[in-house]
């Protein structure tokens, strides 16, 4: 389903719309939200909290269906796809890293990235597990259980872990949250190198202004609503812009 044209659009989500019902009403907590991650590209998704970031993760991710709109991933309308076929794309073609790392405490670094290889029917799949934690700078790791490993190098497992598949768009959900400042510079350098130098797109929400920076551009989400796009700022500029935000949110005034 991977498609090589170096210009195509992985992601495109038109006109999403999700709701939950809030006792005798409902929240949107996704108001017609319209995006398109081109391939290698990183995009950064910023917003007050409740805004709807995880939710828009959620609904690109296939983990979550919106109300109305469309996401079409590679092409092709996620909601089309019987759930045999988006468990299996989801396995393939879309990486997660999360903000706890999420792996398998009983695990070493090796078997935590060939799991979802295994699960995919890859036969060589310690072959590339190994490979894959020697491009992100652990071949000397690969025996070590998470706890014996640092937060940084814990997250940079689980980077090997969810590009092990080479998937389309990799997924990020506070991927330095969890991490001193130093750890995160190195995973965001990492980052940074898979979409320079293998145009990986990731998609990434954070409230970090210093992280968001490192992307091509920063989303900006305010009460469900897509509201601004900054393409190349400064740490600084998109912490201004998530203050006008934060003093916003909820009023219903329309910035
Ligand atoms: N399962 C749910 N049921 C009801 N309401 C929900 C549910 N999930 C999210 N919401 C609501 O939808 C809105 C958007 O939530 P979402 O978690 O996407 O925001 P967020 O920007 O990720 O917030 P945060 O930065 O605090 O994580 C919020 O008002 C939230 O309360």
């Amino acid at each position: 389903m991977t498609t090589t044209d170096p210009h195509s659009t992985v992601l495109q989500l038109n006109d999403v719309t999700r709701t939950y019902p809030s006792g005798k009403s409902t929240l949107t907590a996704l108001d017609r939200v319209t995006i398109g991650l081109r391939r290698g590209s990183w995009t950064a998704i910023m917003g007050p909290s409740g805004s709807g970031k995880s939710t828009l993760l959620n609904s690109a991710a296939g983990l979550d269906a919106p109300d109305s709109g469309r996401i079409l991933l590679n092409g092709e309308d996620i909601a089309s796809l019987s759930d045999d076929v988006l468990t299996r794309m989801r396995r393939t073609e879309i990486g997660f890293i999360f903000q706890q790392f999420n792996l398998v405490a009983a695990l070493s670094a090796a078997q935590n990235v060939a799991l979802p290889l295994r699960l995919a029917g890859r036969r060589d799949a310690n072959r590339a597990a190994a490979e894959a934690l020697n491009s992100v700078g652990l071949g000397k790791h690969t025996g070590h259980k998470p706890r014996e490993l640092s937060g940084g190098q814990q997250q940079r497992v689980a980077i090997a872990r969810a590009l092990a598949t080479r998937p389309s768009i990799l997924f990020a959900d506070e991927p330095t949250g969890a991490l001193d400042s130093a750890s995160a510079a190195t995973v965001l350098d990492l980052l940074r190198a898979l979409v320079d130098e293998q145009a990986q797109t990731i998609l990434m929400v954070t409230h970090d202004p210093s992280a968001a920076a490192r992307a091509d551009q920063v989303a900006f989400l305010r009460d469900g609503r897509l509201v601004t796009t900054l393409n190349g700022a400064d740490a600084n500029q998109i912490a201004a812009t998530l203050a006008e935000l934060e003093t916003l949110a909820g009023t219903g005034v329309q910035g």
